[in-house]
């Protein structure tokens, strides 16, 4: 068995109908759903329309932890993202119906899952530094704590997130679907 946390957002459409139906295409996996946030784009500066933001824990009974990574695909594919060449460095991210990032993965064993492919690296090698996936995190796992960088509150009260988190909005009008 592997539990993930999975990190989701939308800048482009109908955000919360595409945070919705994420939501219930994992079905059966699904745990629990954080609550919703409206967030300014990240890093900050980028030109492009605000975000809304959700994180929700997921567990799945195999024990391939590339099964999240497809899963964010097949939900991001789903939602009509088409990926187009690499995004070059510095530029801005593209505004996207859904993203879907594979946040943190444990095995049956409770323990943390360490991948560094380039394309499947976990723990995801930028959630420590984003405010918009912390605050969702905490919502579903206040114990939270990502390998390397320590618990998620600490990372919520040190820069360059701490800032940051003061710009996110709670969206309590706009719920997701729990796990049964
Ligand atoms: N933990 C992870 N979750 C999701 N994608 C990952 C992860 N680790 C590596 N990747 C790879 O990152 C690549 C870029 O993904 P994507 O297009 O969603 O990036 P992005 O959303 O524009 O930016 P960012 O990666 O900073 O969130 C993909 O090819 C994917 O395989
Ligand atoms: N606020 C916010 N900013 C972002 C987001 C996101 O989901 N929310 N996703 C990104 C690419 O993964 C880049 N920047």
């Amino acid at each position: 068995m592997t539990r993930a946390v999975l990190s989701l957002g939308s800048n482009l459409g109908d955000r919360y109908a595409e945070l919705c139906a994420a939501v219930a295409a994992l079905d059966d996996e699904l745990l629990v759903a954080s609550g919703v946030y409206e967030t300014p784009p990240w890093p900050p500066g980028e030109q492009v329309p605000p975000y809304l933001n959700a994180a929700v824990l997921v567990c799945d009974q195999g024990d391939d932890p590339y099964h999240w990574l497809r899963r964010a695909r097949e939900l991001e594919a789903a939602a009509g993202r088409t990926r187009s060449e690499a995004r070059p460095p510095g530029a801005p991210h593209e505004p996207r119906p859904l993203d879907v990032d594979v946040v943190m993965v444990w095995g049956a064993d409770d323990q943390p899952v360490v991948a560094n492919e380039p394309e499947f690296t976990l723990p995801h090698p930028r959630a420590h530094l984003r405010a918009f996936v912390l605050r969702p995190w905490l919502d579903i796992q206040p114990y939270a704590a990502l390998p390397g960088h320590g618990w998620v509150t600490d990372l919520m009260r040190t820069e360059p997130v701490a800032g940051e988190v003061t710009q996110l909005s709670p969206r309590p009008e706009l719920p997701l679907q729990s796990g049964a």
